[in-house]
């Protein structure tokens, strides 16, 4: 399987569902990309899964580069897309093109994710007329869930349905080639599909998007959060705190290591050693 262009996944809109997955290391990376994903998505989510932050903001320019080239390397096949953290494209639209060049040149990103609607078309159509793809980020943008009083569903209103739809439209305008939409209400997510000629990536947004992002801990049980929109196909958590269990109750019995895991020595050897 060779590596996918915008082009490929924009045509995805009504013929294949997309899937997504994050990855943030080399075991995660090699993971999703043996199973065969479309797309990996490095996520500032890291900054809660692998730095155990209660929220994406501490999360820098710099940590995604280390772990945006980490994983480019080890899923040399997947198409990646890096999310650009909190307050490395805001400012202005130098902040942003600056930002994501840098992204864009050091990882093998094929693409950057950015939070935020209306205001940040001007960032969105400066990125893509510089040639480096964007994919869009509405409903609940986790790097504003202090203004929004939390990590809490969006456009659970007429009204907020009715912006969400006016957004999503503007970022399709502004030339995003894909538009994540986290934690809205499905009917919602349904229509703004419709209406868009870009690939709609549901992150709680229910059934009738045109693709599906998951985080890698959240579906395989080794997170502490748990999102409704979340679904657990394994719970390796779990798991892993019986398998060390078992170690240590077998390292201090003398159970383990066994004579099969241990190196011998020849009887030759071993008698011109003893006698010494
Ligand atoms: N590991 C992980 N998974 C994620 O899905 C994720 C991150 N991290 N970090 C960035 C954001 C934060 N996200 C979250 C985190 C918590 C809820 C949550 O607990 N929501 C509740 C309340 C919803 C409400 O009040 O409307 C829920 O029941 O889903 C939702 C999204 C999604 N993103
Ligand atoms: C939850 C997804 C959409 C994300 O932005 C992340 O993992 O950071
Ligand atoms: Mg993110």
């Amino acid at each position: 399987m060779s590596k996918k262009t915008i082009l490929n996944i924009k045509e995805c809109k009504n013929t294949k569902k997309l899937t997504m997955i994050t990855a943030y290391d080399a075991t995660s990376a090699k993971i999703a990309e043996k199973a065969g994903i479309d797309m990996i998505l490095v996520g500032d989510s890291l900054g809660m899964t692998m730095q155990g932050n209660d929220d994406t903001n501490g999360v820098t320019l710099g940590d995604m580069i280390y772990h945006t080239k980490i994983v480019s390397k080890n899923a040399p096949n997947t198409f990646i897309v890096a999310d650009m953290p909190f307050m490395s494209y805001e400012i202005s639209v130098s902040q942003a093109l600056e930002s994501a060049a840098e992204i864009f040149r050091k990882t093998g990103a094929r693409a950057v994710k950015l939070e935020g609607g209306e205001t940040m078309l001007p960032q969105i159509k400066a990125l893509t007329d510089a040639g480096i793809p964007v994919m869009g980020h509405l409903g609940l943008t986790p790097q504003r869930a202090a203004m929004l009083g939390g990590f809490k569903a969006q456009a659970r209103t007429a009204k907020g349905a009715e912006k969400l739809l006016e957004e999503a439209l503007m970022l399709e305008e502004a030339g995003c080639f894909a538009v994540v939409l986290e934690a809205v209400p499905y009917k919602i997510a349904e229509i703004i599909t419709k209406k868009l000629s870009i690939p709609t990536i549901s992150c709680g947004a229910g059934k009738y998007c045109d693709g599906q992002v998951l985080v890698f801990h959240d579906m395989l049980g080794l997170s502490d959060i748990a999102p409704r929109f979340v679904k657990k196909y394994a719970d390796l958590g779990e798991q892993a705190v019986q398998a060390v269990q078992s170690y240590i109750r077998e390292v201090e019995q003398g159970e383990f290591p066994a004579l099969e895991h241990s190196f011998n020595i020849s009887d030759e050897e071993w008698e011109k050693f003893s006698h010494k």
